[in-house]
């Protein structure tokens, strides 16, 4: 089993948050009562995940944050019921709009819009998960205030991030709070339904409840206890 590269003096200790409950049951079934992680519910939103990743971080030394939970997935790019694991963790609609259309943070000059995931612990995760039954897309992973609606904005999106693999609303808080206190981060979103016009009865919950399951199982698995 391949593990991260850690010290090896001390346990690996890793934060999971998840928005809501229901993806932290979920988290912790996977993880089977694993010492190595402390799983949190933050709520919904980027301020949220901040706020409550902070806040654990200030009380506990952590070697990794893990932004965990259902998500949107693009269309060709995330099938629901595939695992989508961030390359890239991107404040999609934090900025400002013009007279020619929306302009990044980072566009605007006042700060980075993405946080950039360490591309060798996504290769370690990528490698466990290939040997389980799950569907891996790798790519990035927008961070959004308002859930997409519309064809309309989901095409938008995707040409403002060409890749963009899902969309979720929290990653970009968990990053930039981890980030803050030196710490590597992470983002990992089971694909619920996809990006585009809102039908929340085609969410497929249950089903992508058990893929972040699944998931966590596997991470569990590469981490020394
Ligand atoms: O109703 C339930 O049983 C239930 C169980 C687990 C999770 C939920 C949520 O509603 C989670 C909200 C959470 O999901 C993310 N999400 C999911 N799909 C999208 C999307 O298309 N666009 C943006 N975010 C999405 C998001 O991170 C929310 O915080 C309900």
């Amino acid at each position: 089993m391949m593990n991260f590269p850690i010290n090896q003096d001390r346990d690996y200790h890793i934060l999971v948050v998840t928005s809501v409950a229901a993806e932290k049951d979920a988290v912790l079934r996977g993880l089977n009562a694993s010492s190595s992680f402390d799983v949190v519910t933050s709520g919904v939103g980027s301020a949220a995940a901040a706020a409550a990743t902070a806040s654990a971080l200030a009380r506990t030394r952590y070697d990794l944050v893990v932004s965990a939970g259902i998500g949107g997935g693009f269309e060709g790019q995330a099938e629901v019921g595939s695992l989508v694991i961030a390359n890239e963790i991107i404040a999609a609609d934090l900025g400002a709009e013009t007279e020619t259309g929306f302009q990044t943070i980072e566009e605007i000059g006042m700060g980075p819009d993405r946080v950039i995931v360490d591309e060798g612990k996504i290769d370690i995760v990528k490698r466990a998960l290939r040997s389980s039954d799950l569907v891996i897309n790798i790519g990035p992973v927008l961070t959004l205030s308002t859930v997409t609606g519309t064809a309309q904005t989901a095409e938008k999106l995707a040409r403002q991030v060409p890749g963009a693999a899902a969309e979720a609303m929290e990653g970009f808080g968990a990053a930039t709070a981890a980030e803050m206190f030196g710490v590597d981060s992470m983002e990992i979103r089971a694909i619920s339904n996809t990006v585009g016009p809102r039908d929340r009865s085609a969410w497929r919950i249950t089903e992508a409840l058990e893929t972040l399951e699944a998931a966590s199982f596997i991470l569990s698995e590469v981490l020394i206890e």
